[in-house]
């Protein structure tokens, strides 16, 4: 008798989620459309991130980079940026965007991380995978690619959304259907991810937890602002301590 074997995706890619982000795509730098948030949180992540790394002069690796947001900031910070993702029109708006502005040192691929981390591995400074993890199926081998993509002593960072009733409230209530600031179905309240579900694939890829922050926002003011309470939206920092 032949035992049921569970089947793996042969991408860790969900084609639904591409599609969804492909759609948008032309819309990804007007700030007042559903990549509005993505704009206003920005500042803080980015800052959060060289704070940490000092940017200047860094190679460094933006997985799922969308249409570029946050890879053509830190470019702007002196990084020399690869953005990867596997929606091909977000990389042709990122890449129009960053010729139009002149960012010469950011580029744009489509590939998965498993695929670089293959050919580049232990090749970046510094790893960033924000607002990804929740659009994949399996988040924990994104994890572990980061980890062999980055540099033994160099840093990775995630955001992602905690999964509790609050976060179900405020990521897909309130934004998708009170305040419509992002269209409905954007989240899939299953893929969101506990701080200690994400700390535990870091631990198992190999990456030592340093610091994790939540990100706070307030409908009434339209403010975003970064405190240690990780019940929404939330950012984790960590280091590749040790070489294979
Ligand atoms: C919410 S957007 C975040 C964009 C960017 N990281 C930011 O925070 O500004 C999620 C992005 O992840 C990309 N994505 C989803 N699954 C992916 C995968 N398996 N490999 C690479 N990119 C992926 C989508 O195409 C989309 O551009």
């Amino acid at each position: 008798m032949t035992q049921a074997t569970e089947q793996k995706p042969l991408l860790n890619v969900d084609a639904s989620e591409i599609a969804k982000f492909e759609a948008l795509a032309s819309q990804w730098w007007d700030k007042q459309s559903q990549f509005k948030p993505l704009h206003d949180i920005n500042p803080l992540r980015l800052n959060w991130v060289d704070e940490r790394v000092s940017l200047s002069g860094k190679r460094v690796l933006d997985v799922g980079c969308g249409g570029g947001i946050l890879s053509e900031s830190m470019a702007r910070r002196g990084a020399e940026v690869l953005g990867i993702d596997m929606g091909e029109a977000p990389l042709n708006v990122a890449r129009l965007h960053a010729e139009q502005e002149g960012v010469t040192t950011v580029s744009y691929r489509q590939c998965t991380v498993e695929s670089l981390a293959e050919e580049m591995p232990a090749s970046f400074d510094v790893v960033t995978c924000l607002e990804m993890l929740e659009h994949v199926p399996d988040p924990s081998a994104i994890v572990a690619a980061c980890y062999r993509l980055v540099k033994p002593g160099g840093q990775v960072f995630f955001s992602t959304l905690n999964r509790n009733p609050k976060s179900w409230l405020f990521a897909i209530v309130g934004a998708e259907y009170v305040l419509r600031m992002l269209p409905r179905g954007t989240h899939d309240y299953r893929k969101f991810i506990r701080p200690a579900e994400l700390a535990r694939w870091v631990r198992e890829a190999g990456l030592t937890l340093n610091d994790m922050t939540g990100l706070h926002f307030n409908p009434v003011t339209g403010r975003y602002w970064l405190a240690p309470n990780v019940d929404v939206n939330y950012m984790l920092g960590c280091t590749r301590v040790k070489a294979d």
